[in-house]
């Protein structure tokens, strides 16, 4: 164990592998703390093998639970052994799509009062010390209540946490919070590819996807091709929300990703560390003449 400790906060059951799932396997594998967040238990979410279809909200109401063992299951593929929910599993309730009637509900996550949701991000903050924290931009990454709430709590928790004057415990600063990224020049080339290998999901136009960043954004990136092997297993952990036909998934919208090995992140706060040449094209980097952070931790230690 090296004295590195990384903190993220996702929303659901699903987004820390989809989106920093080989990262977190890289740092668990290099002796770090990975400590997730979740801030759901994802109960609202659609069901993809049709004989767990009876878990839904609108059927036995028995998702979120189903997904708390698919998380401690990715959790284990990803060599995470550090995982809470946000003020304990169930606290806040999946939200929903942005727009549905559960939006309104009083236990829905993106009607939590944020200082309230915050302060319970202050604890574990206070308690596990990070030097790093990761979670979604502004829009939630693409949109979804739970993410964008994910974002304000964890900016609220980032900025109480180091408040002497606010709650117990000894104030702790993180030094560097970064956003989850996905840089458009990636996911063209992706399409291209899904559409050459003929995969058996729908391969959409990346300007009609929610969610996508400008090259000249990212900057940090995280090479974890080693650990891929994991970041699928952990796909397949999440059975209910992910189908997986290496290196593709899809969701339930059928609408097929890559999984990534080469992750993106935007440095939102802190300072950035030293930087390479980004990794070449042809294995996901964003290549010439990109100079990017290559460790998340980069200038801390
Ligand atoms: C990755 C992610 O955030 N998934 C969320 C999302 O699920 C999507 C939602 O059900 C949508 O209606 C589908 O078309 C899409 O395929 C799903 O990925 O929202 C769910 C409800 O809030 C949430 O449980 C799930 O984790
Ligand atoms: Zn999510």
């Amino acid at each position: 164990m090296n004295d590195r400790r990384l903190l993220l906060v996702h929303a659901h059951p699903d987004d820390e592998t989809i989106g920093s799932g080989a990262t977190m396997a890289k740092y668990a594998a290099e002796g770090a703390l990975v400590t997730l967040v979740t801030c759901t238990l994802g109960e609202g979410g659609e069901v993809i093998p049709p004989e767990l279809a009876h878990l839904a909200a609108d059927r036995d109401d028995t998702l979120g639970e189903h997904r708390i063992g698919e998380l401690a299951a990715a959790c284990e593929a990803l060599g995470v052994t550090d995982h809470r929910f946000l003020g304990g599993p169930g606290r806040w309730r999946d939200s929903g799509m942005m727009g549905v009637a559960s939006n309104d509900r009083q236990d829905a996550f993106w009607r939590a009062d944020l200082d309230e949701a915050a302060g319970e991000l202050v604890k574990v903050i206070r308690e596990v010390r990070p030097q790093v924290l990761v979670t979604y931009d502004e829009n939630g990454f693409y949109g979804h209540p739970d993410h964008i709430k994910a974002n304000r709590v964890a900016w609220r928790a980032f900025e109480l946490a180091a408040d002497p004057a606010f709650g117990e415990g000894e104030p702790w600063r993180i030094a560097k919070f970064y956003f989850t990224a996905m840089a458009r020049s990636t996911m063209r080339r992706s399409a291209e590819a899904m559409r050459e290998a003929d995969v058996r999901f729908l391969v959409e136009d990346v300007d009609d996807l929610p969610f996508g960043c400008a090259d000249e954004e990212i900057t940090t990136e995280i090479d974890a091709r080693a650990h891929i092997g994991r970041k699928i297993d952990a796909m397949r952990a999440h059975a209910t929300q992910i189908s997986v036909d290496p290196p593709w998934f899809a969701l339930s919208n059928d609408i097929g990703q890559e999984a990534f090995a080469v992750e993106h992140f935007i440095l939102r706060a802190g300072t950035q560390g030293p930087t390479v040449p980004a990794a070449p094209i042809e294995v996901g980097g964003l290549g010439e003449p990109y100079k990017l952070e290559d460790d998340l931790f980069a200038g801390i230690d």
